[in-house]
């Protein structure tokens, strides 16, 4: 029986999720693909922190190590920023690998690009990790939705900032003290001023215009603001009459453009998003023929997130490669 091979880019919160729910499903996976699943080779930065997770396991701070390895299918990027990151995923689209990235700077900067390159070498990218933790809200608008025109998208994308907003109101936690337990919990990017300043979110925002509208907007258009001037005192006073502040994304097909806007927002108790609460994230789409839908689940962490990588794996070692691969380009060429 042969075995798909997969090298693991970055073994932090999401690289050990992912590397645990491979090794822990091996029955599934040959229930669902017919094949063992095989995690070869593992990339880190700084090898001194680390230990093989199992003997017989590549790990390296070398890529060089990784792609010229005689066998490999498969090549799972969960590492940090936009280098050397896109570097690497080209590189094994090129080895005609297929790719998957949790990575969603990277693929806000370059997510076009690299399913051009996937599809000139007939290769997979999956890219669900990149929005909204658990929630498979990209393979939903790639494939779930294809008579529908999506007209607007709001959303919940950030895990930390959710979090702490929460932690806040009920907890009466100080933001200090709520960004380190999102920390501690694995929610927080490695630098959280990407979480609080909306950064993160705003890369999400990006990924999912690329994909409902197959362009971006201009991103110096795009109104940003995060959550740092929110005050305790705030939240407090706003409870006291049931309001809730959320961090909302916004983003609108116009007439003029695609509009973006991510800001904290009041909410009343009959908002879609005022219980929307902790780590969780939430994505409404409202479209021109089914109207709104909204889905909603853990938007950040190792499982979660993991969860997402490992159904695009499956996905991308299942399915027809031209099927799926006209999907994601149909839906997410530039205009
Ligand atoms: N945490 C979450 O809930 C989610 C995270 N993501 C995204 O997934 C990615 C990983 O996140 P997370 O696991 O939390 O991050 P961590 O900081 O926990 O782990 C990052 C891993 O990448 C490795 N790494 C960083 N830079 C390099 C490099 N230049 N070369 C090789 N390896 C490198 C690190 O190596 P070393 O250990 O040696 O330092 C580490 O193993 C990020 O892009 C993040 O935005 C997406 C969805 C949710
Ligand atoms: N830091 C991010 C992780 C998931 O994308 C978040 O908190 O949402």
């Amino acid at each position: 029986m042969s075995t798909i091979n997969i090298a693991l880019l970055g073994y932090g919160t999401v690289g050990k999720g992912v590397y645990e729910i491979i090794n822990s499903n091996q029955e599934r996976f040959l229930t669902l693909l017919g094949q063992n699943v095989k995690v070869v080779a593992i990339l880190v930065k700084d090898i001194d922190k680390h230990i093989p997770p199992k003997e017989g396991i590549l790990l390296t701070d070398h890529f060089e190590d990784i792609i010229q390895l005689p066998k490999l299918d498969v090549v799972i990027e969960a590492t940090v920023g936009v280098e050397p990151s896109f570097s690497h995923i080209t590189r094994a689209i090129q080895r005609r690998c297929h790719v998957i990235t949790a990575n969603k700077e990277m693929f806000a900067h370059h997510g076009q690009e690299i399913i051009e390159l996937a599809k000139t070498y007939g290769t997979t990218v999956g890219f669900e990790a990149t929005v909204a933790g658990g929630i498979p809200i990209i393979q939903t608008l790639n494939k779930l939705l294809n008579i529908n025109q999506v007209q607007k998208i709001e959303g919940i994308l950030n895990g930390t900032t959710n979090f702490i907003l929460t932690k806040m109101r009920e907890e009466g936690l100080s933001f200090e003290e709520a960004l380190s337990l999102a920390q501690e919990l694995g929610y927080a990017e490695a630098d959280p001023t990407n979480d609080v300043e909306g950064y993160d979110a705003f890369y999400k925002m990006m990924i999912l215009s690329q994909v409902c509208f197959g362009q971006q907007p201009d991103w110096k258009a795009v109104f940003r603001k995060g959550i740092t001037g929110i005050t305790p005192d705030q939240i407090k006073h706003h409870d006291t009459t049931n309001l809730r502040i959320k961090h909302i994304a916004s983003i609108t097909k116009t007439e003029q453009g695609i509009e973006a806007i991510l800001k904290p927002t009041i909410v009343q108790p009959s908002h879609p998003f005022y219980n929307v609460e902790g780590v969780e994230n939430a994505v409404s789409i409202h479209a021109n023929i089914v109207g709104n839908i909204s889905l909603s689940g853990p938007g950040a962490g190792m499982y979660p997130t993991a969860s997402a990588i490992v159904e695009d794996l499956i996905h991308a070692c299942r399915t027809d490669v031209n099927e799926w691969h006209t999907s994601a380009v149909s839906q997410t060429s530039i205009v």
